[in-house]
C-alpha cells in the first residue's frame, strides 16, 4: 500500500473494509473526497467516485457479490483469456479468483504514484489454475487514484515459468452513462472492428464517431440485410443482432472520449500497452436474458476496455508485460487540445 503526499495521513487515504461476503475491500481517497474502491474478489474495482460523491462506473442492480463470480458492473480484470477466445472460462480466471494486498512490490515509475493514493494487489495461479493453464506467472495491478481524481489502473505480468506463454487481457470497463442514446465514442472513427456478432467478421467503422442512438443505424441495417440474405439467418437471430453492441476495435490510439451530452460530462480513456478497444452494450434483448442486470440498465450502461485481444501477448520467460489505463472525467466543454485528444484526430 501507499501514500506520497506527505500533507495525507496514509490512515485516511486508504482504507480496507469487509464487502457483503468478508472479503476484503481497499477504498482510495484523495483530499478533495473523490474515492475509489477495489476488492480482493478480482482485483475487480467496484466502485469510483468524484468529489461530490458520484458514482461513475455502473453496478448492475442486480449484480452477485458472490465468489466465485463476478460481480455484474465496476471494472473486472479479464485474464489470461479475453471473451472466449481459449480453453478457459468466459473472461479467463482472474476476475474470479481472491488476491492478496502486495506490501512490497517491485518499483514503478516514480509518476505512477507520486501524489497518488494507491494499492498493489498481487495473483499467482494456485494449483488448480495451473491444470487449466499451466503456465507460472505473477500478476499485479497497481490502483491509484490521484488529487485531481483520475482512477489509474496498471497491470504487470511476470513469466516466472521456464516456457513462453500467451495471452490475451482486457479492463471490462463499466462506465455510467446518462442514457446510451445520448452517448458518443470518439477516436474509433475509421478503425477496423471485429464484430462479436457476425462471428468476429472484420468491417471498418464509418462513421465520424460511435453512438448508439437507435436499435440500428440504417449503414447497419443495410449490413444486416445483406448478412441476412448471405447467410440466411433466422429472423430471431437477426433480431437480437440489431439490437445490441459487442465489438473489438483493432489498434486503436490511445486516447478515447465518451461524451455523455445529457450529463454534459466526458469519460477520458488514456492507455498504453493495451492496443485494442472493446465496446459492448447489451441493448434490452441480451440484457433480459441475464439474471444479473437489471430491467432497463442496459440503457445506463456503457462498457470501453481497454485490451490487448486480436494479437495476444507473447511472454518469454523473465518477462514482463505491462498494460496502463487512465480514467479522467472532465466538463463536455473542456477544449480537446486540452486533453491531447487533437492526436487522435478529434
Ligand atoms: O457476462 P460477462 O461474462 O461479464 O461478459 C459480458 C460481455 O463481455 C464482453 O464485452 C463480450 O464481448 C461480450 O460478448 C460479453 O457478453
Amino acid at each position: 500500500m501507499g501514500h506520497s503526499a506527505a500533507v495525507w495521513d496514509p490512515r485516511a487515504a486508504i482504507e480496507i473494509t469487509k464487502d457483503l461476503n468478508g472479503i476484503d475491500q481497499i477504498v482510495l481517497r484523495n483530499p478533495q473526497g473523490a474515492s475509489a474502491r477495489v476488492s480482493l474478489h478480482g482485483a475487480q474495482i467496484t466502485s469510483w467516485r468524484n468529489e461530490n460523491g458520484e458514482e461513475l462506473l455502473f453496478t448492475s442492480s442486480k449484480a452477485i457479490f458472490k465468489a466465485p463470480k463476478a460481480m455484474r458492473g465496476g471494472i473486472p480484470i479479464c485474464f489470461p483469456q479475453f471473451e472466449n477466445c481459449g480453453s478457459l472460462e468466459l473472461h479467463g480466471f482472474a476476475r474470479n479468483k481472491i488476491w492478496t494486498i502486495d506490501d512490497n512490490p517491485p518499483p514503478l515509475p516514480a509518476n505512477d504514484s507520486s501524489r497518488k493514493s494507491f494499492v498493489d494487489l498481487l495473483l499467482k495461479p494456485s494449483e488448480e489454475d495451473m491444470k487449466a493453464w499451466p503456465h507460472s506467472f505473477e500478476f499485479r495491478l497497481r490502483v491509484c487514484l490521484s488529487v485531481n481524481g483520475d482512477l489509474t489502473l496498471i497491470s504487470r505480468v511476470r513469466n516466472i515459468n521456464g516456457k513462453p506463454f500467451n495471452f490475451s487481457f482486457a479492463y471490462h470497463t463499466h462506465l455510467l452513462v446518462s442514457d446510451i442514446s445520448e452517448v458518443r465514442i470518439e477516436g474509433l472513427e475509421t478503425l477496423d472492428y471485429l464484430d462479436n456478432l457476425f462471428q468476429k467478421e472484420r468491417f471498418t467503422e464509418q462513421g465520424d464517431a460511435l453512438t448508439f442512438e437507435s436499435e440500428v443505424s440504417p449503414l447497419g441495417c443495410l449490413c444486416i440485410c445483406t448478412w441476412h440474405l448471405l447467410m440466411r439467418i433466422s429472423r430471431k437471430v437477426l433480431e437480437d443482432v440489431a439490437s445490441k453492441v459487442d465489438r473489438v476495435y483493432l489498434s486503436s490510439p490511445n486516447v478515447i472520449a465518451v461524451l455523455d451530452h445529457e450529463r454534459k460530462r466526458t469519460f477520458v480513456i488514456r492507455k498504453e500497452g493495451l492496443p485494442d478497444v472493446a465496446v459492448w452494450n447489451p441493448w434490452d434483448k441480451k440484457a433480459k436474458s441475464m439474471a444479473d442486470f437489471g430491467d432497463e440498465e442496459y440503457k445506463h450502461m456503457l462498457c470501453v476496455d481497454g485490451a490487448v485481444i486480436e494479437r495476444p501477448v507473447n511472454l518469454r520467460p523473465g518477462e514482463e508485460w505491462r498494460g496502463r489505463l487512465q480514467l479522467s472525467v472532465v466538463p463536455s466543454s473542456f477544449c480537446s487540445e486540452n486533453l491531447g485528444l487533437e492526436k487522435t484526430g478529434l
